[in-house]
């Protein structure tokens, strides 16, 4: 039955051919799918001693970020946030030849797998996303990160909010005529609620594209739309976690104590925060079970690994030959505390993290209002190598809302609609640096993670405190179970002066990036919050 009209579904869209549908495959499906002796190049997956099975994913084993398209029309021109860097506009007749492109490659298709799924944990804000992919890998790869509609809940689907079509097999050979990028594309078109792929396997386009969706919606409708892990302790406390990739978002929100609300990508309503997703996508790289024992242990059948080396069915997370952005997909009742539906209450408070790589940073420093909004308008960090193309060491960057690469509308949208919710429910910020300080060697897990638990049990606010000048920033001097002589970065070089000589570089960076934001009073007024290369005299 449901077949019938699924077919009917795929020929509306332009997918005419003699493939076999499969609807919604269960786990055990996707397996012998995916291990099937017929599959060819990067559909292969192969099992591993952990039960997981692993894939590879080509050249592309991060996001693309410059071949990321959005269709310009009535309906984007003056929402779209057009920065000329991260929403790049197209033509709908552009996209209509792409589309044209990856319905013809998966009308060739024996088997086209349709996964219809829910972005977004809350009946009036998600949207009912179908995937349309030709890879049992892929269906795989969605099914762990978006939320499985139960079985009446798909009885009841409807019509879907917003399609994907993955055609990673196929690569556009008119980019040049076109003027893109490449032959590669991600392509999205907000009037025919369609996302299109080409050329790219990498699964964080699927995940990251609908997460860049909710973006557009969410904050429209006055929530806040956060590019955040959350979780909640046993009284119901929640806190979330800003950061850029590989900054510890993942890492951080798994913690034993408390309950994950979910690792990446979440909305802030009038009742509280509430998980876009439905499974985790972790890094991998140099895991060891003894630092990282939930994320170890949800490594195990129906996890889907990425980009890992793996010797005779043994992974190998040391390994980064193929790509520091090795990963790891599982749905989120892998990690064994967590609260479902993902949702809990209002945040109380609000963890930023940066990976710094100038070492400047202090480890952890307690904002003000002022600073919650400035820093977060900054958005500071290193870019690791890995998740996107070209990224091969470590680069200082700003990204407003700790994830500029997914914003659809202009960056104050985020900081207006997260400090107003901060505001209403009196949430406290604090920066925590999880890079690298003076010795050369990154802030260790143990020590973020003890500063992580004084910021969720207040004895930060109770600590004795010192400020940091340069930075303009207030810091703890003594925190339990945090190795002494780190808290204060300068105490970690061989001299303050070196110090000193990093933090104005840094500092004279942070000034020039918020130029950007002068052009009103609030953004000038913000400007005394941030980083001073003059003595103040406050
Ligand atoms: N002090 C630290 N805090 C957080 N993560 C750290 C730290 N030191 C090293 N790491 C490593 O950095 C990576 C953080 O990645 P992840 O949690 O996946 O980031 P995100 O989810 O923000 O992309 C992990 O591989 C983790 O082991
Ligand atoms: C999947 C991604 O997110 P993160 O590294 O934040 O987990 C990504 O940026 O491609
Ligand atoms: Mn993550």
């Amino acid at each position: 039955m449901k077949n019938t009209k699924i077919i009917q579904d795929l020929e509306k869209l332009g997918i005419k051919g003699n493939y076999e549908v499969v609807y919604n495959p269960s786990y055990e499906e996707l397996y012998q799918a995916e291990v099937s002796s017929e599959n060819q190049g990067f559909e292969k997956a192969e099992l591993t001693e952990s039960g997981a099975v692993s894939v590879k994913t080509g050249i592309f084993t991060g996001r693309s970020p410059k071949d990321r398209y959005i269709v310009q029309d009535d309906v984007t021109r003056d929402t779209i946030f057009w920065d000329g860097k991260v929403n790049l506009p197209t033509t709908a007749e552009i996209f209509g030849s792409c589309k044209e492109l990856v319905l013809n490659q998966l009308a060739e298709s024996k088997k086209i797998y349709v996964v219809d799924t829910f972005c977004g944990t809350n009946a009036d804000t998600r949207l009912k996303v179908r995937f349309i992919v030709e890879v049992a890998w892929q269906a795989h790869f969605v099914t762990n990160m978006f939320i499985r509609p139960s079985h009446y809940e798909l009885e009841n689907f409807g019509e879907p909010d917003f399609t994907v079509i993955n055609g990673s097999k196929t690569i556009n050979p008119n980019w040049e005529a076109q003027g893109l990028n490449s032959e590669n594309f991600i392509m999205f078109n907000l009037t025919e609620k369609l996302q299109i792929i080409g050329g790219t396997w990498y699964g964080g386009e699927m995940k990251k594209g609908m997460f860049a969706m909710m973006n557009y919606y969410l904050p429209l409708k006055g929530m806040a739309s956060m590019h955040c892990s959350a979780n909640v302790g046993e009284k119901g406390d929640v806190a979330l976690f800003f950061g850029l990739s590989g900054t510890g978002k993942t890492t951080l929100s798994a913690d034993p104590k408390r309950y994950l609300i979910g690792d990446d990508e979440h909305g802030w309503d009038n009742n509280g925060v509430f998980n876009y997703e439905g499974g985790c996508y972790a890094k991998v790289i140099d895991l060891s079970e003894e630092k990282e024992p939930d994320i170890f242990a949800a490594i195990k059948r129906d996890a889907l690994l990425e980009n890992v080396v793996v010797n005779n069915g043994i992974a190998d997370y040391t390994d980064g030959s193929i790509t520091e952005n090795t990963r790891v997909s599982y749905p989120i009742y892998h990690i064994n505390k967590i609260v479902l539906p993902s949702k809990a209450g209002h945040a109380k408070k609000i963890v930023y993290l940066s990976a710094d790589a100038f070492g400047v940073l202090p480890p952890v420093s307690i904002l003000n209002e002022d600073q919650a909004q400035y820093h977060f308008l900054c958005g500071y960090t290193s870019k690791l190598a890995g998740t996107e193309r070209g990224i091969t060491e470590p680069q200082p960057s700003f990204s407003p809302a700790f994830g500029e690469a997914f914003l659809t509308l202009h960056p104050t949208m985020y900081s207006k609609t997260l400090i107003g919710k901060m505001q209403e429910h009196g949430a406290k910020a604090y920066l925590v640096n999880t890079g690298w300080n003076g010795t050369g060697k990154r802030i260790s897990l143990k020590d973020t993670r003890a500063i992580i638990d004084a910021i969720i049990d207040g004895s930060i606010d109770n600590a004795p405190k010192t400020q940091v000048p340069i930075m303009n920033l207030e810091i703890p001097t003594e925190l339990p179970n945090v190795s002494t002589g780190i808290l204060d970065p300068r105490d970690t070089y061989e001299s303050a002066s070196e110090w000193e000589e990093k933090a104005k570089d840094l500092a004279s960076r942070y000034i020039k990036n918020f130029e950007q934001y002068c052009d009103t009073e609030e953004g000038k007024k913000l400007v005394a919050s941030g980083p001073q290369l003059q003595e103040q005299t406050i």
